[in-house]
């Protein structure tokens, strides 16, 4: 009975906040953005903007983390119609996994058929310093591995099957091009591909926890992206992630070095003009399938 309401609110509330965008903006995007912790500022790259505050949109949950305005920005990019959200949710911020993802599908609705989550994350991997780029080629969806996953419930068959296959979720054309533009501006050594782990936070890891994450492979780790990218495959979105490496992960018991969400703003900043470079270049010369055929309107 529970799964039952939820499941009806969800489905209902995705369609009304689609439609209500819909009835408020001309642009009808192809592409959607996930801006992560810092990262905002991808959505100042699109020109004739139609934007929307949380606050204002139906049914949209609210940003409660610094570095995530609240803001839902349309407009063009090299061509492409674009949607972008400037702030995201994460689970720690109480929200329930539903309404974490809840703008993948409204996303989905308004007939977009590529998601960019980027996102901000501690590195693992000796290889990756702050400022470098991962290129998302494979994710461990902690919470989701112990059933915290936004999919749970009764499945939504308007948006996809009970049992979606995740291998391959993160699209190996989008990678390769990704890779290619990157040496052609110039930045391939900043760039590498890797595997994003989802751990729930809001804490960072103790250093046993980053021993374990590194023993098991992961090459950087944040608090999110993952549900998004559950549920955009369910739905038959494309996806490309990108991680922007803010911090080493402390693995050392000697070492002194402490991570903060101030200096992962930083970071951010600092590498906004690369990131933004990167997307842009990608967005337009990425091929649109126009395969969402929004059969789940
Ligand atoms: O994943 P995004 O939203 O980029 O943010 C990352 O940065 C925050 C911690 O500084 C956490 O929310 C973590 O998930
Ligand atoms: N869990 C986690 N999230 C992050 N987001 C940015 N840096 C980090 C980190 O080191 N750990």
């Amino acid at each position: 009975m529970f799964w039952e309401i939820f499941d009806f609110l969800s489905s209902k509330c995705s369609t009304k906040t689609a439609d209500w965008l819909m009835s408020q903006t001309k642009h009808r995007p192809q592409v959607a953005i996930i801006c992560g912790s810092g990262l905002g500022m991808l959505a100042d790259t699109l020109k004739c903007q139609d934007s929307f505050a949380y606050s204002d949109i139906p049914g949209f949950p609210q940003s409660t983390v610094q570095g995530h305005a609240g803001r839902l920005v349309f407009g063009e990019l090299k061509g492409k119609s674009c949607v972008c959200m400037q702030g995201r949710f994460h689970m720690y911020e109480g929200h329930s996994l539903l309404k974490t993802t809840f703008p993948v599908r409204v996303f989905k609705l308004l007939g977009v058929e590529t998601l960019f989550v980027t996102n901000a994350a501690g590195s693992l991997a000796d290889c990756l310093q702050p400022g470098d780029i991962m290129i998302i080629k494979d994710h461990v969806n902690f919470p989701g591995l112990v059933g915290l996953n936004p999919l749970c419930g009764p499945n939504d068959d308007k948006f996809g099957p009970r049992f979606p296959a995740m291998s391959g979720c993160y699209d190996k054309n989008l990678r390769c091009l990704a890779m290619e533009i990157a040496k052609q501006l110039g930045v391939a050594g900043l760039m590498q591909e890797g595997v994003y782990a989802m751990v729930g936070g809001p804490n960072f890891e103790t250093i046993a926890e980053a021993r374990l994450l590194h023993r098991l492979g992961v090459d950087a780790v944040g608090m999110s992206t993952a549900p998004e990218v559950v549920v955009a495959t369910h739905c038959g979105l494309r996806v490309f992630g990108l991680s922007l490496i803010t911090n080493k992960v402390v693995k050392s018991y000697e070492d002194s070095d402490s991570v903060n969400h101030e200096g992962v703003l930083e970071v951010g900043r600092l590498r906004s003009h690369t990131v933004q470079q990167l997307v842009t270049e990608l967005i337009g010369r990425m091929e649109i399938n126009n395969n969402n055929t929004n059969n789940a309107a």
